[in-house]
């Protein structure tokens, strides 16, 4: 019978709504605050991954990073905003947008529907934006599936003066290295995988950008200062609390929708749900994740 009578639905549906999540311009300042106050972060990141960018239509992400900008004046040191797009017109409105509101940088990740299909075509598509604003430091976001990042720097100034620096999010440390070791003096290479910063501090890197820093600032502060000053032990201490939690999370389920839930639930602010496709985090998971993150780390 290819046309089954009986149909069992084992699983709940999916919860339908009709309309998408709208963005929540009015919590931006309170969160700043926030992030300053309580996490003691000085620099921002974002409309990057945690920030949902790709799930976003240009103008969404264009008032999104003006508010950043507005509200982050004489607070933050640094806002970069990543402006990157599968569209090339997309990302070149972005990178302009960014230098009308006097963002502090730009960061650009890779096209991943259609993948630059060498280092040189990619190298391209950057230089096609870092054109369309050439007084921003322009940070490449670097995730590894795509090419690999040094066959992409070697030689990029020639072609981006505005180049001051690789976002970081991969986890070979020679590769990391390499990349720390060929470039000049006042580039930076900031890294993304957060449960494994130090190791990558000790191979050189200058800043760290991450989603959990939105609730582990404040630690990861310490550890950094623990690593400056020579103390190991502390800042082994501090990674390995870091890494208790994500491993808890990662077990529970750990995606960007859980994340938003947590800068929720820690923060104290309504920042909203995800998107589509981004799901909704379940309330019990978010809260297990806290429970654990408030026996971690203890007031
Ligand atoms: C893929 C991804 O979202 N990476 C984030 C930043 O780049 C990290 O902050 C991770 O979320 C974090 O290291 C936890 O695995
Ligand atoms: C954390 C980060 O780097 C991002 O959201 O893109």
């Amino acid at each position: 019978n290819p046309c089954p009578k009986k149909q069992v639905i084992t699983r709940d549906p999916l919860p339908l709504k009709l309309k998408p999540i709208e963005i929540n311009l009015s919590v931006i300042g309170p969160y700043i605050d926030y992030l300053k106050e309580k996490q003691g972060v000085n620099n921002v990141f974002v409309n990057g991954t945690t920030g949902e960018s790709m799930s976003l239509s240009v103008e969404e992400r264009k008032l999104l990073a003006e508010e950043w900008c507005r509200k982050a004046k004489g607070k933050m040191d640094q806002v970069i905003v990543h402006v990157g797009c599968l569209s090339l017109k997309d990302t070149q409105e972005l990178a302009h947008h960014a230098a009308q509101i006097e963002a502090d940088g730009i960061a650009v990740i890779a096209p991943s529907f259609f993948k630059p299909s060498s280092a040189d075509v990619l190298r391209t598509f950057l230089q096609e934006v870092a054109s369309t604003a050439p007084t921003l430091p322009f940070y490449y976001y670097h995730v590894p599936s795509v090419t690999g990042v040094n066959e992409l720097i070697e030689g990029i100034e020639k072609v981006i003066p505005s180049f001051r620096g690789v976002k970081f999010s991969g986890s070979d440390l020679m590769d990391l290295g390499q990349c720390i070791s060929y470039i000049p003096p006042h580039w930076s290479v900031l890294y993304g995988i957060d449960e494994q910063l130090l190791g990558a501090l000790v191979m050189g890197v200058h800043g760290a950008v991450g989603s959990t820093y939105n609730y582990v600032g404040c630690h990861v502060n310490k550890l950094i200062s623990a690593f400056e000053t020579g103390d190991l032990v502390q800042a082994r201490t501090i990674q390995f609390k870091i890494q208790e939690l994500v491993s808890f999370a990662i077990k529970l389920g750990f995606d960007v929708g859980v994340n938003k839930q947590l800068m929720n639930e820690l923060s104290g602010l309504d920042l909203g749900p995800p998107r589509l496709p981004v799901m909704t985090c379940p309330a019990a998971r978010a809260l297990a994740i806290k429970q654990k993150y408030d026996s971690i780390f203890p007031e």
